[in-house]
């Protein structure tokens, strides 16, 4: 009998196993509300116009080929990602104090920036906001990292447990490494404030805590880039060192693509230059070199003026859609006089409203209403239209009188 006979089967993940459930439902009203990719008010993902023009340039040029990118990836890609996420008047850039490689997508950055500094950094522990993305503990963890958590959300409020942040945060052991989402908190959709990430920044320095920032939706919380990356800069401008992953999955729209980079910001021009020489070995190994079409579309757009500004366009187009369902979800429950404070639907930002649902009250949305959401009680307001507002409100209404 097989080799493998003693495999056993493993569960689906808790993301995208929605969509694995939502896809075997016939119900012609089933609506997922699962994982987090941008739908269309008709329900359709979006190829956003400027990516079309992009590709079309990519296929005209017949000088392109499709030969191996270097281990660190596209050097023009990299070098407009840290100027998207970093600002065009960074004090790092400006002095070299930055190294950034192409990496498979926000994933790929993520666990190419832990295996790095599960190698080089003297500190193990990384500990990441409770809750958070599920895929999180998982690539730390592999990647050699111990994992903690620290307080994030407070549930009776619905908004940052902050109190919790700052204590967890400071009794943290000295160098100890600390995930950040940059904006739009998943699952949460709760973010600090301005005032709140300057205590935030001033905690960590003080305690040289390393931060490594994930940037899965720069532009997609506020419809504002420069906004949505002003966390990261906070950091950056006070001269320390800190890792931040970025992705242009959601707001680029480039999902399948797997675009993404990692970014180290170092103190001095020649430490980044010895960081970067020693990314490429754990890169090396791991996938070689990565791919050329979607890195060559995000280049395409970040250095040409104008496919900037009409990226930028669509990206609005798409935070604003987003921001709407929350106001006609919002408004949809208050017509029903449906009980409770649902206030953190309007108050929440990016793509997630964490609703307050628990793991029942979710079976039996889906069960009743076809609603497919994670067990959490996330759910990603990208999947909602105004035509499917009423049967999330309905459903939501059932689930909780
Ligand atoms: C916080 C965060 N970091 C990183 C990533 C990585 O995304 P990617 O590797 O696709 O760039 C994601 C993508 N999330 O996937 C959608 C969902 O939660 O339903 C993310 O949310």
């Amino acid at each position: 009998d097989s080799v493998f006979s003693h495999i056993v089967r493993a569960p689906e993940d808790p993301i995208l196993g929605v969509t694995v459930a939502y896809n075997k439902d016939p119900s012609p009203v089933k609506l997922n509300l699962g994982v987090g990719a941008y739908r269309t008010e008709e329900g359709k993902p979006l190829v956003l116009n400027v990516v079309r023009k992009a590709e079309q340039m990519l296929v005209n040029d017949r000088s392109r080929v499709k030969e191996y990118l270097p281990i660190v990836g596209l050097a023009e890609f990299n070098k407009l990602s840290a100027k998207l996420i970093l600002g065009a008047e960074s004090p790092a850039i400006r002095e070299n104090r930055v190294t950034t490689v192409q990496c498979l997508s926000g994933t790929g950055s993520l666990r190419v920036g832990a295996e790095f500094l599960a190698k080089h950094y003297h500190q193990r522990t990384i500990y990441i906001p409770h809750p958070t993305w599920g895929n999180h503990p998982k690539v730390f963890t592999l990647a050699g990292l111990s994992v903690k958590t620290y307080r994030y959300y407070n549930p009776v409020t619905r908004g940052l447990n902050f109190q919790g942040l700052l204590e967890d945060l400071g009794s943290a052991p000295s160098g100890a490494i600390v995930l950040l989402h940059a904006c739009a908190h998943n699952p949460t959709g709760v973010d600090p404030t301005f005032q709140q990430w300057e205590q935030i920044r001033q905690l960590m320095r003080s305690k040289c805590l390393l931060p490594f920032f994930d940037s899965a939706y720069q532009g997609f919380a506020s419809g504002s880039l420069d906004a949505d990356a002003q966390s990261v800069r906070m950091f950056v401008a006070d001269g320390g060192e800190c890792l931040v992953a970025q992705s242009y999955a959601k707001n680029m729209g480039l999902y399948g693509e797997r675009v993404g980079a990692l970014s180290i910001v170092c103190r001095a021009a020649d430490v980044a230059s010895k960081v970067e020489s020693q990314l490429k070995l754990v890169i090396r190994p791991m996938y070689s070199n990565p791919p050329i079409h979607g890195a060559s579309i995000v280049a395409i757009i970040l250095k040409d003026r104008n496919m900037y500004n009409e990226w930028t366009i669509e990206l609005k187009e798409m935070a604003d859609r987003i921001i709407s369902m929350r106001q006609q979800l919002f408004d949809a429950l208050r017509a029903r006089g449906t009980p409770g404070d649902w206030s953190h639907i309007i108050k929440q930002i990016g793509m997630f409203t964490f609703t307050g649902l628990n793991k029942e009250q979710v079976a039996f949305m889906t069960k009743e209403y076809h609603i497919y959401m994670t067990s959490d009680g996330r759910i990603s307001m990208a999947g909602l239209s105004l035509k499917t507002v009423p049967q999330l409100a309905d459903a939501i209404h059932a689930a909780v009188t």
